[in-house]
Parts: structure tokens; sequence; C-alpha cells
């Protein structure tokens, strides 16, 4: 383990309340795919610990913000700092990737079989990351490869996942539609897990009941953010 202020979440990385989290900080964020703008020019501050809703039309370029924060697309115009710090050299996005759980809207196509086991312990804080995954309905598939498993049951187990993520250190969750494949009951439960995770969160979401839970609620068009309440 490296020095105490390069853990993700540690409190030399935190501003704010106090509540837990980083702060993020988007300045002039551009972001191309090709010779398409998905991103134009966002805005945006983000206190740690707040909860941001994310909504907005198909294609207007959410998930590509979120992958920019994330690390994922690092190609990008502008600024974007997690706690402060921005991301040059490697060792820098390293820690951005572990400071930063992510909920993905699709999995990652793998060439091998991932265990859901394998996908909770890749969080770094495996035996958390079960106990999230036995309360939320999962556990018992934990020996289950993650293409078997339904749209519902995947969601919950990257849910639990992120719980793992967050013990293990990270500030910021950033969240693709979390709850789009779940049913009413499982919908309520993970608005209620990750509003109640001490972090900052970024949720993509077109569930109005996960909005409400948010501090903020922002919306993207074509590229561009704007804040509706
Ligand atoms: N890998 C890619 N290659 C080319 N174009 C892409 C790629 N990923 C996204 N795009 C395009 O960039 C634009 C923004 O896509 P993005 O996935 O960020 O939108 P979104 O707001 O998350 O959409 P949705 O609500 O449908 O999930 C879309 O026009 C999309 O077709």
């Amino acid at each position: 383990m490296g020095r105490s202020e390069d853990r993700p979440g540690a409190p030399e990385g935190r501003q704010g309340s106090g509540s837990g989290g980083l702060d993020v900080r988007l300045r002039g964020v551009v972001c191309r795919h090709g010779r398409l703008e998905a991103v134009r020019g966002v805005e945006l501050e983000v206190a740690a610990g707040e909860r941001i809703a994310l909504t907005g039309t198909n294609g207007s370029g959410k998930t590509t913000l979120l992958r920019a924060v994330l690390g994922l697309h690092r190609r990008f115009e502008g600024e974007i700092l997690v706690g402060g710090r921005g991301c040059r050299s490697a060792a820098e996005w390293a820690w951005r990737r572990r400071a930063c759980g992510w909920i993905p809207q699709r999995p990652a196509a793998g060439r091998f079989p991932l265990l859901a086991g394998e996908l909770l312990a890749s969080s770094g804080a495996p035996a958390e990351a079960a106990v999230a995954a036995g309360r939320l309905g999962v556990g018992g598939l934990a020996d289950r490869p993650v293409g078997s498993l339904s749209g519902g049951q995947l969601q919950r187990m990257h849910l639990a996942r992120a719980v793992g993520c967050v013990a293990a250190g990270a500030g910021v969750l950033l969240a693709d539609e979390p709850t789009a494949a779940l049913d009413f009951a499982g919908q309520e439960e993970a608005a209620e897990v990750l509003t109640s995770l001490p972090v900052t969160l970024l949720v993509v979401t077109h569930d109005r009941a996960m909005a409400a839970r948010c501090d903020r609620t922002l919306e993207m068009a074509a590229g561009r953010l704007r804040e509706v309440s």
C-alpha cells in the first residue's frame, strides 16, 4: 500500500460536508467518437457526497460522459478532476479507476467466462460485496458465469460489486441505468442501496423514483448539460 494520500477516498482528497466521497469537477469537456461530438463543452461541479441524477434523451452523450470521468474514454478535451486530481500518468489513471466505482449499462464482452464471484471479488472488497449480493438476493449465484445470469440478476451483481468498490475506498460511484433491468421491488431496493452509500454519486437514469432520491437532476441533450432541479 502506498502513502495514505495515494489511496482513493483518502481524507486528503475529500472536500465538502464530510459526508464521504470525492468531489468531481468538469471544465469544458468535449468527447468525440470519430467525427461525432458526443459531449459538447460540459461544465459540472459536484460536491463530495452529492448525488446527481443524469437524465436525457437516448444518444445524448450520458454514457460517454461517465466513461470519460472513469477513464474509459481517454481522448477528451477540457479538464476532469476527481478529488482535485487530473490524469496525465498511468499511475494517475490507475488511481482514478480505483477511486471511481462503476456500474455499466452493458457488461463488457469478455473472451473468457467470468464467474459472478470473481466479478464481486474484483471490487477489491470481496467479503463486503458478497454480503451485499446476499442482501440483493443474488448471493447464491456466485459460482455462475456472469453470462448465464438474467439481466436483473447481473444488474444486482454489479450493484453488489459497487458496494464492494466503496468498501475498498472508492469515493465516487458512476452508475449507468442501474435499475433498468430490475423489477419494481428491485428498483426500490437498488435506489435505496445506491443513495445510502457514503459516496459521491453520478447516476444515469430514466427512473423518476431514483432521480427523486438524488440531490440534483441534470439533463443532457445533444451533448450539452443543463440543470433541471
Ligand atoms: N463507440 C462508439 N462509436 C461511435 N459512436 C458512438 C460510440 N459510443 C457512442 N457513440 C455515439 O455517441 C452518441 C452518444 O452516445 P452515448 O452512449 O453516450 O449516449 P447516451 O446518452 O448514454 O444514450 P442512451 O440513453 O441511449 O444510453 C450517440 O450518438 C452514439 O451513437
